[in-house]
This record gives C-alpha cells, sequence and structure tokens, in this order.
C-alpha cells in the first residue's frame, strides 16, 4: 500500500524547458555579478568555500569560482554548491515576479487529490531545498508549498545512487515499500527501485519507455488503496 509519494521536478512536476530555457540561463546571466557582490555574506562564502574543496584550490580567485559556476552551470552539473547559489538568484527572479514555477496542470491536480485523501507528499531534487520551496511556493498555481511534507536534494546523496534513496527510507517513517517515486530519468528509477521503492516513470516528451510503470500525466497513475 503507498503510503507516500517522493517525486522528481525536472521532467515530472514540472517541464525541462522552464528549468532549462528560464531558470539556468537566469542563473548564468546574473552569477558574475551575485558573487562579486555577496561573496561576504556568510550563506555565500560557505558555498565559495566547498567550491574551492571541491576544486581543490584554497586560494582560488573570484575569478575562478565565477568560471568554475559557469562551467557547471552550462554542462549542468548537480553539484551541491552551483545547486545552493542558483537558488539564492532565482529567488530575486521570482520576487520580482519576472518568472513563476512551471507545473503541470495534471500534478497540481494529482498532488492536491493525494494529499487531500491521506498520502504524505516529499519532493526530491537536484535543485537545493531552497529552489524547490521557490519554484512551488511561486508556482503557476500559486503556493503549494502546503502539499509537501517533506523536501529532500543533494545533501541526502546523488539522485542516480541507490544510497539516496535509502537514506531518505530512513529519514521517513515509511517502510521502502510503501514510497512511490516519480521520475522522468530511468537511472534514478533503477536506483530508487534498488532501494525498495516503487516507482513510476513520467513520459513527457519521447524519452525511451523503461521498466517501470510509466504514465504520460499524473491523472494516469493508479495508486493501489
Ligand atoms: C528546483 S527547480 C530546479 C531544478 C534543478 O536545479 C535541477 O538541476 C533539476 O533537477 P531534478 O532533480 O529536478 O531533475
Ligand atoms: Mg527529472
Amino acid at each position: 500500500m503507498i503510503k507516500a509519494i517522493l517525486t522528481d521536478i525536472e521532467g515530472t512536476t514540472s517541464k525541462i524547458s522552464f528549468v532549462h530555457e528560464v531558470l539556468f540561463p537566469y542563473a548564468r546571466q546574473h552569477m558574475a555579478e551575485f558573487i562579486k557582490s555577496q561573496y561576504q555574506n556568510e550563506a555565500v562564502t560557505e558555498q565559495i568555500e566547498a567550491i574551492k574543496t571541491q576544486i581543490g584550490d584554497p586560494t582560488a580567485s573570484l575569478e575562478t569560482i565565477i568560471q568554475t559556476l559557469e562551467h557547471w552551470i552550462d554542462t549542468d552539473k548537480k553539484i551541491t554548491p552551483l545547486k545552493a547559489l542558483q537558488g539564492m538568484i532565482w529567488k530575486h527572479g521570482y520576487e520580482a515576479k519576472e518568472f513563476t514555477g512551471h507545473v503541470y496542470q495534471d500534478a497540481f491536480d494529482n498532488l492536491t487529490k493525494w494529499q487531500h485523501n491521506g498520502l504524505a507528499l516529499y519532493v526530491y531534487s537536484s535543485g537545493s531545498v531552497a529552489a524547490q520551496k521557490l519554484i512551488f511556493g511561486y508556482s503557476d498555481f500559486g503556493d503549494m508549498t502546503a502539499l509537501f511534507t517533506g523536501y529532500f536534494d543533494t545533501k541526502i546523496g546523488l539522485k542516480q545512487e541507490a544510497q539516496s534513496y535509502e537514506n531518505i527510507i530512513e529519514a521517513l517513517p515509511y517502510h521502502a515499500t510503501e514510497i512511490l517515486f516519480l521520475s522522468d530519468v530511468v537511472a534514478e528509477l533503477n536506483a530508487a527501485a534498488n532501494a525498495g521503492m516503487q516507482t513510476y516513470q513520467l513520459i513527457r516528451e519521447s524519452q525511451p519507455k523503461s521498466q517501470h510503470p510509466n504514465a504520460n500525466s499524473f491523472d494516469q497513475i493508479t495508486i493501489q488503496p
């Protein structure tokens, strides 16, 4: 019996193009100015130090840090300090109403229904928890954050590793088989299944099917009572 839903964002609740054509370019455009103006802000300093550790250069200049971040954005790296900084930059965009968070109508409808029916809803995305709260907090449907009981990001582990899902199971009051993980990415679904979760693949665009149950929209997801 499913008691909790764990959902991916990009390609699952939300359009890939919103992330790649709106969010990533916005962060790319503002990253240099943001780092230069905010590097003494404690939360930003913490991320800069983490980047220095990651690249193995404790004396890296701000210029090197900026170039590294821009390269990571261009190559879609799911690196925790990059994701934290992107979230901080997106906050300005959402607050200035430069964009709202894209969420598919069927995702909004079914997440609302599932929560109403007593299922606990959680998010697991490579975007930081702060960025997850922004996309749902400033969504096309208004503030959706009350739908979710909890959020997980790469601090719990990478999305294609079974250990990350084992860590999530450990953090939740459910048995692995009571959790349904929704994602468009087969490697993530395989990792979740290896940890014992149930899975559904969202095929929003023209991805190849896999051995996981699949659906084109949340409307087609059947949850056994
Ligand atoms: C929180 S919206 C931005 C998502 C993001 O930064 C990303 O890299 C996509 O990750 P996902 O795990 O949702 O595919
Ligand atoms: Mg995805």
